[in-house]
């Protein structure tokens, strides 16, 4: 609009307007030369433009109309020009006072949006960011005319804040026992002479009798986990040693110790040196195992150390006809004795028969037990099986209303234990009698679950842990976890293959690496025949293929089989007659068996427990050994995360099994293959 009226103006110009022109023309190049001269900055034509209309508006006011009207117009020009330049010049120095002291103006350039501000300071989060629109603008340009008063600036609150995480040992803490946080961590290289009778400055506890009979065992040492559980179950104060002790009742022990590391002898040796005081049979220690198995090797320990002092062993695994085992156990049947009648002093049992026995063999009572021994306890408390565990704790227990003293003409005065008793004229005086059974727990893989332990009631518990302190945090803290120790002298392979290379690559341990003296645990029954087989059929082939050869004697171990042939190859391995024994989880616990010099995982554990125990059947009391485990290609994720969760997977080394490594096998194996085939089409038609 400006330029059109500057237009239409030059076109029509008058004289004295010409004249204006001119003269206006000549001041601007004197100007202009004068300002050169004093060394002045050139290029202020704005400001120029506008003193020399100032000066004409003075000089000629009568010839100013139209001439005023183009100055008013070039005027606007150069003011608007002036200002953008201003503004310019402000917004590069960042005066932002200056720029809102400019008030009404309208800005000719949109504000920009202030940029959006990370972090309010280096320690803040993102988290902060999120929340800046409630802080003051920091933004240096704000329209005035959208926002006429400056924003209230809001009071700043506290920024949110995550609370520290709590530690790792806070939270190992959680819930646990507080026998599992006071643990006393026990070094697994610890070891201790038997010493000889009647040495002085003994720390043992045992009697001269005792370390006699160990060394006609051959023990001249005892292991680490023995070291520490003697001397606080043989304390030297004998009081502590009594049969009963009702009004100081001797506290719970938790063993958590490798697998074959002596746990078995370090409860037999106290169990007899105290049972050996007793005057009558009573049933004194239980001790509780969840495999027939495992009864009859440990009748068989408690027999050798317990030779010559008079102790009766009972064992009770329906093994023999219920009233076989109640013949046994019990003198009398009838009448009823409040006191029960023992036949044993020390029964070794499974728990199903035991509370077979709690219920159905009268005088069998549990009043005088002073040892309840959980061996293997964390597979034994995961199972419930009739609630075994809350029935024997109950019958341990004195009845809530005791029973009233004997008569002294009952013919059984001393029948009932102390805690069993109530004084005939109850008084206030009276001290709370507890029974004195203690209780002792063990196992390579003992839980810190806080529900399974309370079920146990376990009285001022003391926990015992055999592992290595090195670079263990948890252990240096003093709380004992569910982290696994294996033997120092176990070496640990795993081979991960196609599934239908894995009985390639167990052919291939046995005629390339040795693998004899070997136990092999597989997934189910079915599975272990079928293995049992194809080793057969192969062995066959390389037999007649290399006759001068020896053939690899394989046999199937499974609770399928009657006890006394169970016991008959377990023999026969022993003496080396069977070089591999193919089982499932039934023979992973406990068994001790010293020739096993291998551990064959052919399917692979289903956790870390079974792991632990399958892989503990071998490098045992200090010997060494190598434990396997074939891997299938898709299952290889899962073990390796099962190991690392245990932080083990260093141990386990990976071994390469090229396909030129078993070429030689590989004809004889297609052929054992095919019969195999052969023989269950056979069986099926
Ligand atoms: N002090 C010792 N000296 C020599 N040998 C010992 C000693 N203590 C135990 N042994 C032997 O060590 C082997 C393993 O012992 P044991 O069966 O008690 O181990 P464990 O800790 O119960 O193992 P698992 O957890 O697998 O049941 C047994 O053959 C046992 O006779």
């Amino acid at each position: 609009m400006a330029v059109e009226t500057t237009v239409a103006a030059s076109n029509g110009k008058t004289k004295a307007k010409q004249r204006y022109l001119k003269r206006k023309k000549e001041r601007r190049k004197q100007k202009k030369s004068s300002s050169h001269a004093a060394g002045q900055k050139s290029g202020k034509e704005d400001e120029e433009g506008l003193s020399g209309s100032e000066d004409d508006a003075v000089e000629d006011p009568s010839q100013v109309d139209q001439a005023e009207e183009d100055v008013g117009e070039e005027k606007a020009k150069n003011d608007r020009k002036k200002k953008k330049k201003e503004r310019k010049e402000r917004k590069l120095s960042g005066k932002v006072a200056d720029v809102l002291a400019e008030g009404n103006e309208e800005p000719e350039v949109e504000p920009k949006r202030p940029k959006k501000r990370r972090k309010l300071d280096s320690g803040e989060s993102e988290l902060v960011t999120s929340v800046d629109h409630d802080l003051p603008p920091a933004s240096p340009v704000i329209p005035s005319r959208r926002s006429p008063t400056p924003p209230a600036a809001l009071p700043s609150f506290p920024l949110p804040a995550l609370p520290n995480a709590p530690s790792k040992r806070d939270l190992a803490r959680q819930g646990l026992d507080e026998a599992l946080v006071g643990a006393e961590v026990i070094d697994p290289a610890t070891v201790l002479p038997v010493g000889e009778a009647g040495q002085e400055g003994d720390t043992t506890g045992l009697s001269d009798r005792m370390k006699k009979r160990l060394v006609e065992l051959g023990i001249t040492e005892l292991f680490a986990v023995q070291t520490a559980l003697l001397p606080f179950l043989l304390p030297k104060d004998s009081s502590k040693r009594a049969l009963y002790m009702p009004y100081d009742p001797p506290r719970d022990v938790c063993v958590s110790a490798p697998t074959g590391s002596g746990k078995t002898l370090a409860y037999v040796l106290p169990i007899v040196e105290i049972l050996s005081s007793r005057i009558v049979t009573r049933l004194r220690a239980l001790i509780v195992l969840p495999t027939r198995d495992l009864v009859t090797q440990v009748r068989e320990t408690f027999e050798a150390v317990g030779k010559g002092r008079g102790l009766k062993i009972g064992t009770a695994t329906g093994h023999h006809s219920f009233a076989h085992e109640q013949a046994q156990l019990v003198a009398e049947k009838s009448p009823e004795l409040e006191g029960g009648s023992s036949k044993v002093d020390i029964l070794i049992c499974t728990p199903g028969r035991l509370i077979d026995h709690l219920h159905g063999t009268p005088n069998f009572s549990l009043q005088h037990v002073r040892f309840l021994v959980i061996d293997e306890a964390d597979r034994l408390l995961a199972q419930s099986f009739q609630d075994w565990l809350a029935q024997i704790l109950s019958a341990i227990r004195a009845p809530p209303t005791p029973l009233s003293l004997p008569s002294p003409f009952s013919p059984y005065p001393d029948a009932l234990a102390p805690s069993f008793l109530s004084p005939s004229i109850p008084t206030e005086l009276d001290e709370r009698k507890e029974p004195s059974c203690q209780k002792l727990l063990f196992s390579a893989t003992l839980t810190s679950d806080p529900g399974k332990l309370n079920a146990l009631g376990l009285r001022d518990a003391k926990y015992f842990v055999v592992r290595s302190s090195s670079g263990d945090e948890e252990v240096k803290d003093g709380v004992a976890l569910e982290k696994f120790t294996m033997p120092a002298s176990l070496r640990e392979h795993m081979i991960v293959c196609d599934s239908a290379k894995k009985p390639l690559m167990l052919l291939h341990l046995i005629h390339h690496h040795g693998v004899r003296n070997a136990l092999v645990f597989t997934k189910s029954a079915e599975s272990t025949s079928r293995l049992v087989k194809l080793v057969e059929f192969f062995e066959d082939a390389w037999v007649a293929s290399n006759p001068s050869a020896p053939k690899v004697a394989v046999r199937a171990y499974s609770s399928d089989l009657p006890p006394g042939e169970r016991r008959s190859i377990l023999d026969k391995f022993r003496k080396g007659e069977v070089d591999m024994l193919v089982a499932s989880d039934l023979i992973s616990r406990g068994i001790d068996i010293s020739s096993v010099a291998h551990v064959v995982s052919y399917d692979v554990p289903v956790d870390m427990r079974k792991y632990v125990h399958r892989v503990g059947r071998t490098a045992r009391a200090g010997r060494e050994g190598d434990a396997w485990t074939l891997v299938e290609e898709q299952e290889a994720r899962y073990f390796k995360s099962i190991l690392k969760g245990a932080e083990h997977l260093e141990r386990v080394k990976r071994m390469k099994v090229a396909e030129k490594d078993t070429q030689d096998l590989a004809q004889l194996y297609e052929t054992a293959l095919a019969r195999l085939k052969d023989a269950y089409i056979g069986r099926g038609s």
